[in-house]
């Protein structure tokens, strides 16, 4: 659906994207992930045609350009500040992008913006002009939704309610590509990760891959004295540390610490695997590439 191939992109002769390529699917859900300044913005506002670039940009087969944006007809998106008139209400300034008078009526109760929706914008705190702008991005059943940190300023509930939509959206078809800073909101819905690193894309798999690394620590405990495990490990050549009163074991393979606690008459307990976070496992990929440049 949209094919991105080696796209460079360019402030006046300042490179802010070098060579970047991917791929978007319909139903998936693309988290865009970099330090701060890194290019996820310029990405962004590259695929919306709104910025100087080399290389080519497809969606549905139509070229996107720097001036033409025929494509774009079903892409929905939010960069930065949403584009808001504030004397109009939040349904004016609906109603003049929206091409489905029912899509509209039925996008406003889905967000709960029904109570505030006829009064002026003017009047919106910065979370419901955020989810004005979250709106203007999904009307008209897009087939494509990009949303630069979309969960700026919304509180608990918004944020879970948002989530709830782009799930519920991306199931019938609607691609997203997504940045956050907020990880945890992000690794709850998407389905792939592009990582992006000092102007260069540095990773980009679907999320499976990305956190089924293999597991080499393990939590231990037993019924037996935890220095008494100690010794039989310090004895057996299998290495361990001694963390937040744990004992973590360093293997790829419990079979032999099991078979010297069986040996032992040492019942287990605990033997589960310690998983890197998702921010730890991001924060390895940007200080390897940081460590190979
Ligand atoms: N209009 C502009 N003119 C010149 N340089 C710009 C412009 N907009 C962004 N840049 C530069 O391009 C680089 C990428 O910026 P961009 O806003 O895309 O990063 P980002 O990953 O979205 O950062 P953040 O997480 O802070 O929002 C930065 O070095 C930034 O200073």
């Amino acid at each position: 659906m949209l094919n991105v191939k080696n796209i460079n992109t360019y402030y006046g002769r300042k490179l802010a994207i070098k060579n970047a390529s991917f791929t978007i699917s319909p139903g998936e859900i693309v988290g865009l992930i970099g330090p701060n300044g890194a290019g996820k913005t310029t990405i962004m506002k590259t695929l919306l045609g709104l910025t100087k670039f080399t290389g080519s940009i497809t969606f549905d087969g139509q070229q996107i350009t720097a001036s033409n944006h025929k494509a774009l007809v079903n892409v929905g998106a939010l960069i930065e500040n949403p584009a808001i008139y504030p004397f109009l209400s939040g349904k004016e300034n609906l109603a003049l992008y929206s091409r489905d008078k029912d899509d509209l009526n039925r996008l406003i109760k889905r967000l709960g913006m029904t109570a505030y929706i006829d009064l002026p914008a003017k009047s919106y705190s910065i979370g419901i002009k955020q989810k004005l702008g979250i709106a203007l991005a999904l009307l008209n059943n897009p087939k494509l939704v990009i949303l630069d940190e979309p969960m700026n300023g919304l509180d608990v509930e918004a944020t879970i309610s948002i989530r709830k939509i782009i799930y519920e959206y991306a199931t019938k078809g609607t691609a997203f590509l997504i940045s956050s800073h907020v990880l945890s909101e992000l690794q709850r819905v998407m389905t792939s990760v592009i990582i992006l690193n000092h102007r260069e894309i540095v990773m980009d798999v679907p999320i499976d891959k990305f956190q089924n690394t293999k597991v080499s620590h393990y939590r231990l405990k037993t019924t037996a004295d935890d220095k008494q495990v100690q010794d039989l490990l310090h004895a057996n050549n299998l290495p361990f540390e001694y963390r937040d009163k744990s004992l973590i074991i360093r293997t790829q393979d419990t079979a032999p610490i099991q078979q010297l606690l069986y040996q032992h008459q040492i019942l287990l307990t605990e033997l589960s695997p310690i998983r890197k976070t998702f921010e730890q496992a991001i924060v390895n990929v940007l200080e390897k590439k940081r460590g190979a440049e």
